[in-house]
C-alpha cells in the first residue's frame, strides 16, 4: 500500500536546526513534508536537509532562486543533488533561466520537482504598482504562469486565489503550491492573499504551505490532522 503523505508542507522557519528539529520530531512524516526556506538553511546549512530525510521526511527546499542562468542552474543542480523532493527559483528570472534550470536536471536525470513563485502571497495589486506592474495581480500571476509551464517547469507558487484560473488554463496535473493558508481562525500575519485550506482545495491549489497556523501551535501535530480532517477528499 501506498505511504499517506497529505498535500500540506510545514514551513520549517527556525532560526536554528534545532529548534526545527524540535518541531519536526513533533509531526508524522507521513502526515506532511516539509519546507526548509532562507533563514533556517543560512543558518543551519545542508546537514539540516540530511537530518529532516533521516526522519522519513521529503523536503521542499525554497531558496526562491534569481539569477542569471547559469548561475541559477547550478544552484538548482546543488540543491536536487542533496535529495531534495522540491525547489524553487522566481519566475520574474525570466523563461531563459528557467529553462536552462530545468535542462540542467534532466541532463544529470534528477526528477526533483521544480516550480516557480509567480507573484508572492505577502503582495497586494498596490505593490505591484509600485513595482510599475500596471496589469492586475491576476494577470501578471497568469502571465508568471504560462511562461513557467512553457519552460517546462512542473508548476508554480501561487496565492490560492489564483488556483481555479491556473487550473482552467493550464491544467490540473501543472502543480499549485499555495502558501498564505490559513485556518478560520488564525491571525494573518503578514500574509494578503489568504485562503482557508478547505477553499485553497476545493479552488485547485495541488499543495498547500503552512507555517505559523501549525508551527507556533501548542500541539502542532494536533494542529497538522485538525486541518488535514478539513480537507475534502
Ligand atoms: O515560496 C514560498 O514558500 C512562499 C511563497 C509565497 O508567495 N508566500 C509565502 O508565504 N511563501 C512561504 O510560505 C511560508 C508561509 O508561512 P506562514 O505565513 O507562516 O504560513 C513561508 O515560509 C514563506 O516563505
Amino acid at each position: 500500500m501506498e505511504t499517506y503523505v497529505s498535500p500540506i508542507i510545514v514551513a520549517l522557519d527556525f532560526p536554528s536546526a534545532e529548534q526545527a528539529l524540535v518541531l519536526a520530531d513533533q509531526l508524522d512524516s507521513k502526515l506532511c513534508r516539509v519546507k526548509v526556506g532562507k533563514e533556517l538553511f543560512t543558518r543551519a546549512g545542508p546537514s539540516i536537509l540530511t537530518a529532516l530525510h533521516q526522519r522519513g521526511f521529503e523536503v521542499f527546499l525554497d531558496l526562491k532562486y534569481h539569477d542569471i542562468p547559469n548561475t541559477c542552474a547550478q544552484a538548482v543542480l546543488a540543491a536536487a543533488d542533496q535529495g531534495v523532493w522540491m525547489v524553487n527559483v522566481h519566475a520574474s528570472g525570466g523563461l531563459r533561466m528557467m529553462q536552462a534550470a530545468k535542462e540542467n536536471l534532466v541532463k544529470h536525470s534528477l526528477k526533483t520537482q521544480l516550480i516557480a513563485v509567480t507573484v508572492l502571497t505577502s503582495m497586494s495589486q498596490a505593490d505591484l504598482q509600485e513595482l510599475g506592474v500596471e496589469r492586475s495581480l491576476e494577470q501578471q500571476v497568469l502571465n508568471l504562469a504560462q511562461l513557467t509551464h512553457q519552460a517546462g517547469l512542473d508548476g508554480v507558487v501561487c496565492s490560492a486565489q489564483e488556483a481555479s484560473l491556473l487550473e482552467e488554463k493550464l491544467g490540473k496535473a501543472f502543480l499549485k503550491v499555495t502558501p498564505g493558508i490559513r485556518p478560520a481562525t488564525s491571525s494573518t500575519d503578514d500574509q494578503q492573499r489568504i485562503m482557508t485550506p478547505e477553499a485553497a482545495m476545493t479552488a485547485g491549489s495541488t499543495h498547500l504551505v503552512i507555517g505559523r497556523p501549525i508551527t507556533q501551535a501548542k500541539e502542532p501535530n494536533q494542529a497538522l490532522e485538525a486541518i488535514i480532517h478539513l480537507l475534502p477528499q
